[in-house]
């Protein structure tokens, strides 16, 4: 087999050429993936006959999902049960034209399927394999079922998304999306950009390189000084609301309409401006508040002179003040804020994009922005199987093989 792909639109992006196989699901591999894509990677995703579970995520419509549409965006599905040995085979088999491989599922389950580490550098001796796991493909733990949820809270953020345990008895907040996941699926294309570029390096060696990503070790190695402090001090670094442990004065403030209002005016020359917008020059030299220790030390006091401004204003009007005295500032953008959004629209980073299944829908943009070869959203998110003969095909797989696959229930 070989054959460069054909896709409805060409690959664009520093990534394009680049070929990966994405065994995965749910979030963590298939985000590692989409930011490959995104960029210009040819991303094949495997999907079991019955569709990734994030296919019925969130509101649908006849029975697609706008999430799907961008999570699923610029790959190639296929859909194949890899309980069957000649769906195995065909993997192999594909994996002879991949640079790389990105899988989410339990240390061992792709073994078990018959892709085995050494089948599959078997087939391609220098595919790089990117793992992501709950908690690492060794160790007592590695066995355990996760999903993001357990990696963000024994990685040791859910702790902190709280607000401290004086103001409140409440459950410790999700962030609001799956950040565990992304979080290791962005460490995944990391490192799986890292290994590449090894293997490419001095004319490219054979070496096969693995990747190993737990949920857990993703968010840990993001908890800033949470671990130095204690390991120093002794201290237990604990939830803060929507203050920040270490500078002042940096909140989500209440406005007269009923709004929160984030101000970060945590540096030096920030509060002096502050202080003259909340009419009150002198503050900036007042010894409770001179400095980023002074004011941390007296943020409660601080903190309830800002409120008394902004609770004397509409949001948008005191956001307006703030940004016009250089002060950093906004409303809490909602969906209809963030697509109704100037400075996104000019950047391409909210943009409408055409898809078959759902008519135009809202996405984010590519990130980061390249401008010398930007990548482009080159299709929505597809059906399932949608291009599994255009793969078989390019395998070398004539339309009757391709038939009787499906016929028997290989593949969709
Ligand atoms: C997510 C999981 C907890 C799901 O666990 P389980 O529901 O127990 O299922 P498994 O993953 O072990 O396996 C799923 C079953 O589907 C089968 N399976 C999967 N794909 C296929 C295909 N293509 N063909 C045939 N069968 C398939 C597989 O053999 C299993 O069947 P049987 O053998 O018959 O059972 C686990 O995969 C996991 O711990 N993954 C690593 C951590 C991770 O990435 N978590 C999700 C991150 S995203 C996230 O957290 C989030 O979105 O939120």
């Amino acid at each position: 087999m070989s054959a460069a792909p054909s896709s409805p639109m060409p690959a664009a992006g520093p990534l394009a050429g680049l070929r990966v196989l994405e065994i995965g699901h749910f979030v963590a591999a298939p985000f590692c993936t989409r930011l490959l894509a995104d960029l210009g990677a040819d991303v094949v995703k495997v999907e079991p006959l019955g569709g990734d579970p994030v296919r019925q995520w969130g509101e649908q419509r006849d029975g697609h999902s706008p999430w799907w549409s961008m999570h699923a965006r610029n790959k190639r599905c296929i859909a194949l049960d890899l309980k069957n040995p000649r769906a195995v085979a065909l993997v192999l088999d594909l994996v002879k034209d991949m640079d790389a491989l990105v899988e989410n599922f339990r240390p061992g389950q792709l073994d078990r399927f018959g892709l085995s580490e050494a089948a599959l550098h078997a087939a391609r001796p220098d595919l790089a394999i990117a793992r992501i796991s709950g908690f690492g493909q060794d160790g007592p733990y590695r066995d355990r079922a996760s999903f993001g949820v357990i990696g963000e809270a024994m990685g040791g953020l859910r702790h902190l998304t709280n607000h401290p345990p004086e103001e409140t008895d409440l459950p410790p907040s999700r962030v609001g999306i799956s950040i565990g996941d992304s979080i290791a699926g962005l460490y995944g294309a990391f490192g799986l950009l890292a290994t590449l570029w090894q293997r490419d390096r001095a004319g490219g060696t054979k070496q096969a390189y693995t990747l190993d990503v737990a949920l857990t070790e993703a968010m840990l190695s993001m908890m800033e000084g949470t671990l130095p402090e204690y390991g120093v001090f002794g201290t237990i670094r604990q939830p803060q609301g929507s203050r920040i442990q270490t500078a002042a004065p940096t909140n989500a403030y209440p406005t007269r309409d009923g709004q929160w209002l984030l101000v970060a005016a945590n540096s030096d020359p920030l509060f002096r401006r502050l202080a003259r917008v909340l009419g009150r020059p002198e503050l900036a030299d007042d010894p409770r508040f001179a400095g980023n220790p002074a004011r941390l030390a007296n943020v409660g006091e601080l903190d309830a002179l800002i409120a008394a401004w902004t609770r004397a204003h509409d949001a948008a009007e005191a956001d307006a003040i703030l940004q016009a005295a250089d002060i950093p500032s906004t409303l809490c953008f909602t969906a209809a804020d963030i697509a109704a959004d100037p400075q996104y629209r000019a950047r391409g980073m909210v943009r409408e994009v055409e898809d078959p299944l759902l008519g135009p829908v809202l996405q984010a943009g590519i990130v980061p922005h390249v401008p010398e070869d930007p990548g482009a959203v080159r299709w929505a998110g597809p059906s399932i199987g949608a291009h599994t003969d255009e793969v078989l095909a390019q395998a070398g797989l004539s339309p009757e093989t391709i038939a009787e696959l499906r016929a028997e229930g290989t593949i969709r």
